[in-house]
């Protein structure tokens, strides 16, 4: 049985359905991404990058200018927004939702202004300048959950309940926007695979995607390629572990999240694809 959920981002308002998400396809204009750093990190090679993802088939492109790895450095406004401008005032015209994965508000507000479609915050929009751009825009908004910050955040993760205080955190922060004035049919909500959690803390999260689908906004997952994938399948190399992250995403699909953020996007939908047939 099917059920058709909407997010309303930008210029566009993106539906989705159970078992069948939508995928957003990655491109980190970053030199030191942990899965693909510097592959991307020119203008020509980030916009070759974007058009060979949404020839696999990506819904969304998620475009990043810093990396939030665990132990990143944080890159300095400018920097980030001379990687991120060029590519994304390219992107803006193919009339593709567009999103921009950043922390800092003024590079929201600009690239805003270049007609991007979503903003995608690893911070929830705890910035209050943040909250002030996204409720001034129509975009649509990704808060994901975070504890501590990239530079320190793996150290040593800890919680009572991992669940019940991200499920806390997310709709409080939820709640904030919604008396700034930006309605949960805008909003996707994300636990933050691998953003001050270990490997237990990711496998609590992830079985209770079904629940975060179930809330008043979606549940955008990202496992592509992280670290937890590594530890459950012994797979040292980023780029091997494609098919752990196949397996994570389609058990994500199955539980009803609304959006993967994905490196893999031909694989991802193949596997998909597959599965849909034998599960309708
Ligand atoms: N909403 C959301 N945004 C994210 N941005 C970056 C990363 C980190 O992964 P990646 O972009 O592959 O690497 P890096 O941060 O090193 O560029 N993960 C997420 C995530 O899980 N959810």
């Amino acid at each position: 049985m099917l059920t058709q959920n909407q997010w309303k981002a930008g210029r566009f308002e993106l539906t989705w359905q159970t078992q069948k998400p939508l995928l957003m396809g990655i491109v980190n204009i970053t030199p030191d991404s942990f899965s693909d750093g510097g592959k991307h990190n020119s203008t020509s090679s980030a916009i070759a990058h974007a058009q060979r993802l949404l020839s696999e088939g990506a819904d969304i492109l998620d475009i990043g200018g810093e990396s939030t790895r665990p132990g990143a450095e944080s890159v300095a406004l400018e920097a980030e927004w001379a990687r991120l401008k060029p590519v994304l005032q390219e992107l803006v015209r193919w009339n593709v939702p567009v999103s921009v994965d950043t922390m800092k508000a003024e590079i929201m507000r600009r690239a805003i202004e270049l007609g991007v479609d979503i903003l995608n915050d690893v911070y929830a929009f705890r910035d209050k300048d943040a909250v002030q751009v996204l409720a001034e825009s129509q975009a649509g908004a990704v808060v994901m959950h975070m504890q501590g910050e990239p530079r320190s955040m793996q150290n040593r993760p800890e919680y009572d309940d991992v669940c019940t205080e991200v499920s806390d955190f997310l709709a409080a922060r939820l709640n904030v926007l919604a008396h700034a004035g930006v309605p949960s049919s805008r909003v996707l909500l994300d636990p933050g695979f691998g953003f001050g959690k270990n490997l237990q803390h990711n496998l609590a999260l992830m079985k209770r995607t079904s629940w975060f689908a179930g809330q008043a906004s979606g549940v955008l997952i990202g496992v592509s390629r992280k670290r937890m994938i590594g530890e459950l399948t012994g797979q040292e190399s980023p780029a091997d572990r494609v098919s752990g992250s196949v397996a994570a995403a389609l058990y994500a699909a199955g539980q009803g999240a609304a959006v993967l953020r994905v490196h893999d996007v031909r694989a991802t939908l193949d596997a998909l694809k597959v599965w849909q047939a034998l599960v309708d």
